[in-house]
Formats: structure tokens, sequence, C-alpha cells
């Protein structure tokens, strides 16, 4: 699976040229891209990253990847970045690492993205993995009655759970927050469902990424698939 993750990362790194502004993805598959980059920056490779997450921040610092932030540059050229799943209008479930309200800027900032997964995290329709929202602790109970009705409001529900981290204690974010998984099995309107968990003042952000990506790469037993967004991103 490692292998295939790293597949996908040097076919994304493809992508890449000289003097880009990148968005630099968190997790495992991201980690891969990050490596691949480093290498090509120590043969010369100008290029400059905004890291998603402090792990990702601290893996590029070790790759040698120059690094920045937006509040230093306006815009990226391209974002490369994981993701939990994948649905083939190329809207994600992301947040599987915790880092998805940075991730989001960051994408949000960016003139493109690549998705970049395993095949396994291809899906026909997004919700097996739990929804990750990004929460504020204070008033808890009333966001998540809240984010309940905003379920119930698009046809879903299931249970959800407050993240903890390994060590059993409650996992916090980059950001300060915490993140409630929800498990809700299928989202057949996942824009729906995304605006109205937007929609609530307690939640600052949520794992739906939708209209985002421009295209996925995906490496499976067979080889690297490329699927593009029917529409390009902005139209
Ligand atoms: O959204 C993410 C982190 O917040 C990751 O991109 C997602 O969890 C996928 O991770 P991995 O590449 O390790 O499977």
């Amino acid at each position: 699976m490692d292998q295939l993750k790293r597949q996908a990362a040097a076919r994304a790194l493809e992508e890449v040229q000289d003097g880009m502004q990148l968005g630099l993805g968190t997790g495992s598959t991201a980690k891969h891209f990050v490596e691949l980059l480093g290498e090509r920056v120590r043969a010369g490779l100008k290029v400059i990253g905004v890291p998603t997450s402090e792990v990702t921040r601290a893996d590029a610092e070790r790759c040698g990847v120059p690094l920045t932030t937006l509040d230093e540059i306006d815009r990226l050229d391209l974002t490369v970045d994981g993701a939990d799943e994948i649905d083939p209008a190329l809207n994600l479930i992301k947040g599987g690492g915790g880092a998805l309200l940075r991730e989001k800027i960051v994408a949000a900032a960016s003139d493109r993205m690549i998705v970049i997964a395993d095949d396994t995290k291809w899906v026909a329709t997004l919700g097996r993995f739990p929804l990750p929202v990004e929460v504020i602790p204070f008033g808890l109970g009333a966001t998540r009655r809240a984010i309940e009705k905003a379920f119930a409001s698009c046809g879903v529900s299931g249970q959800m759970a407050v993240r903890k981290a390994k060590d059993g204690h409650v996992f916090v974010t980059d950001g300060g927050h915490w993140i409630v998984d929800a498990q809700l099995g299928r989202i057949e309107d996942p824009a729906r469902l995304a605006e109205a968990l937007s929609a609530i003042p307690g939640v600052v952000e949520h794992g739906l990424f939708i209209g985002l990506v421009s295209s996925a790469v995906l490496a499976g037993g067979d080889g690297i698939r490329v699927v593009e967004r029917r529409k390009p991103k902005g139209d």
C-alpha cells in the first residue's frame, strides 16, 4: 500500500514546475510527495511550499523544501494532498489526519488541487469513512445537537464521537479545536450537507471538500489512473 501511495505522489510530482508556489498536504500519502519534492529541490528545483499542518512543516523542513505562509503570498499554483475518500465527482472526505481546516484553506487558495491516493480511497458514494467535523469545545453539546439537525435535514444520521488521540486524551487540532467523527454510511448529497454544516456557529470546518479538486491520481495494482474533473475549477 505504501508503494502505491509513493507511486501516486511521484505521478503528481510530474506536474510541478520550476518557480511554483505549492500547497503541501498532510498524511502518509502527502508525506511521500514532500519527500520526493525534497529530492528534486536538492537537485536544483526552485519551489516554495505552504504546509497544511505542523507535521508537514516538520517533514518539509527535514527534506529541505523552502516554506512560506499565506500571509506572505496570495495564491498557490498547485496543492497536492491525500484524501480519506474520493467520489466520481472528485468530492472528498478529508481530515482523517486531523488537518482538514488548514488543508481546506490551502486548497481554496490554490489554482489547482491534485488529490493523490491508493485506489482503495475511490468510492461510489462518500460516507463510509467517518466524517470529521472540527468544532469549538465551548458549547459542544449545543453544537452536537445542531449537527444532528443538519444531518437529519440532509437525510443522514449516525453515531458521533469526539476524536481521541493515541494517549486517550481528546485530540486537539493545530488550530486548538476538537474533532467530532460522524459515522454516516452514505452521504447522497455531500454539497448540501457541506452547506448545512458550514452554517452552524460552533463548527469551524468539516471534512467535505466540494468542487476543490482538479484531478485525482489513483495508484492500484493495475497501475496509475488519472481522473480529471469535468469542469475546470472556478467555472
Ligand atoms: O485529510 C487528511 C489529513 O487531515 C489526509 O489527507 C487523509 O487522512 C489521508 O491520509 P493518508 O494519506 O495517510 O491515507
